[in-house]
């Protein structure tokens, strides 16, 4: 048993309720090599446009959440064939754009956001009738912002009172084309309304005043879409002009730079850390977190920059370092979006303040990201104003926090992992809740820990 798994005692289990609590203890250095799963924005998608496509797919690296299963599940209930090869790879063997069957019984998503969103504006240009339903975090996530797009391409929604799941959506042959201009920051957003798209005649057009994720057009570029993408004053013109067919092909899933963050945070925080971190994802719209974090003082080096399936990716050598706390620019936000939690760890431990603000989308996430975090890292010892928009952080100048909890995390993935980070730099260690949550996302996210830690 290595040190690590020692150290994360289980510390309640309920009687009927699955919910596994865990103190994550302070740690040694992390140190060594390791290689994070595969991206959950490419692995959903590639599940999507493989299913799209008529014949075989295959990915390479596929992230194995649930998150992702969920996505693999609902599109096995339209036709498509999803099968795991014995060098674990993923095959998927698709039916084509306009020709998804209808699913027998509910779609559940789970956890999961962006399988809801996506598939809601994937289904919105076929003629099938299909019911979304998610699990209590996800039951109270808005989705009238991909209602109302789609709706004016033609879709019917019946959904809970506020715009929630569980909902019943009509699809539309043929629907209308649309010129959206995006009233939020969302690449779920987007991506909902490029993919109902794919089955409707005419173009379609998005209009992004602030970039948001592109591996939608990239990956639909890879399949074959002509993407037109156009900057005009500075905002992004995303058109697809349907029905499009998409042509199946080999993807290499890198990986993904929002499970990276955890163990880039942790290395920086942790005294005589010195750690690499393998095949992560550097995408322009989601490297932020790192940025900032260099910004802040911590030593983050790309090693074999490279490209991996049209995407940039290096391993990343991170070091123990003192964090300066910084105002962090609210521009940098959409490329970081899921990032803060663990970014709020750092800023705990920096010496001065960090400010962060315009994240009112953090109150939307699985959990109010907001709320949340200061709470959590209150009840670890932070100082911490919580603001309408962001979190106002005075840091402990290198100093650990003092730990405690149990900390409550919302059925929030990221909130867990972010104050198990937290714990590896308490004096005490640091009590989630329920580490359930973390399947979401990165499974393996203890064993990791364990591995870079002992
Ligand atoms: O498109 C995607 O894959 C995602 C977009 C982001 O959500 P929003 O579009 O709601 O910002 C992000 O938070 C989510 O984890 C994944
Ligand atoms: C917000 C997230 O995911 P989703 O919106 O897909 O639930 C996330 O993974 O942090």
């Amino acid at each position: 048993m290595c040190a690590v798994k020692a150290r994360i005692a289980k510390t309640a289990s309920g009687i009927g309720i699955s919910v596994t609590a865990h103190r994550f203890m302070p740690s040694g250095p992390l140190t060594g090599r390791i290689r994070v799963p595969g991206d959950k924005s490419i692995s959903h998608r590639s599940l999507m446009f493989g299913a799209l496509a008529v014949g075989k797919t295959t990915i390479r690296g596929l992230l194995e959440g649930e998150d992702v299963l969920a996505t693999g599940r609902a599109l096995a209930q339209m036709g498509a064939k999803i099968s795991k090869e014995a060098d674990g790879s993923y095959s998927v063997n698709g039916v084509g754009v306009g020709t998804l069957l209808q699913p027998q019984g509910a779609l559940d998503m789970g956890n999961s956001g962006t399988s809801t969103r996506l598939l809601m504006g994937l289904l919105a240009s076929h003629a099938i009738t299909a019911a979304f339903t998610g699990d209590a975090s996800l039951s109270k996530r808005p989705m009238s912002r991909v209602i109302d797009p789609l709706s004016l391409m033609g879709a019917a929604f019946t959904p809970s009172p506020g715009g929630t799941l569980p909902l019943v959506m009509e699809g539309i042959q043929p629907g209308v084309p649309i010129t959206y201009r995006l009233p939020v920051a969302s690449a779920q957003v987007k991506s909902a309304i490029l993919l109902a798209a794919l089955n409707t005649p005419g173009t379609t057009t998005v209009i992004e005043p602030v970039p948001t994720r592109d591996h939608t057009e990239r990956m639909l570029h890879g399949f074959g879409v002509d993407v037109q993408v156009d900057v005009i004053d500075g905002e992004r013109h995303i058109s697809i002009t349907g029905p499009a067919d998409l042509t199946p092909c080999d993807i290499e899933v890198p990986g993904d730079p929002s499970s990276a963050a955890f163990f880039a945070v942790a290395a920086s925080i942790v005294p005589d850390s010195d750690l690499v971190i393998e095949n992560v994802g550097l995408n322009p719209t989601r490297d932020g977190i790192f940025r900032v974090l260099k910004q802040m003082g911590a030593s983050i080096q790309y090693l074999e920059e490279r490209e991996v399936g049209g995407e940039p990716v290096a391993d990343l050598r991170v070091r123990h370092a003192p964090l300066q706390g910084i105002e962090v620019d609210p521009e940098i936000a959409p490329s970081m979006i899921d990032e803060f939690p663990v970014l709020f760890v750092a800023a705990s431990m920096a010496t001065g303040a960090t400010v962060t603000s315009g994240l009112e989308e953090l109150r939307v996430k699985e959990s109010d990201r907001l709320s949340a975090m200061a709470s959590a890292l209150t009840q670890a010892g932070a100082k911490i104003n919580e603001r309408a928009d962001g979190l106002l952080i005075h840091g402990s100048g290198g100093k650990p926090l003092a730990g405690g909890g149990p900390v409550t995390t919302h059925l929030d993935h990221r909130i867990a992992m972010s104050m198990a980070v937290a714990g590896l730099a308490s004096k005490a260690g640091v009590e989630v809740d329920s580490t359930e949550p973390i399947a979401t996302s990165f499974p393996n996210f203890s064993d990791l820990l364990d591995e870079a830690a002992s």
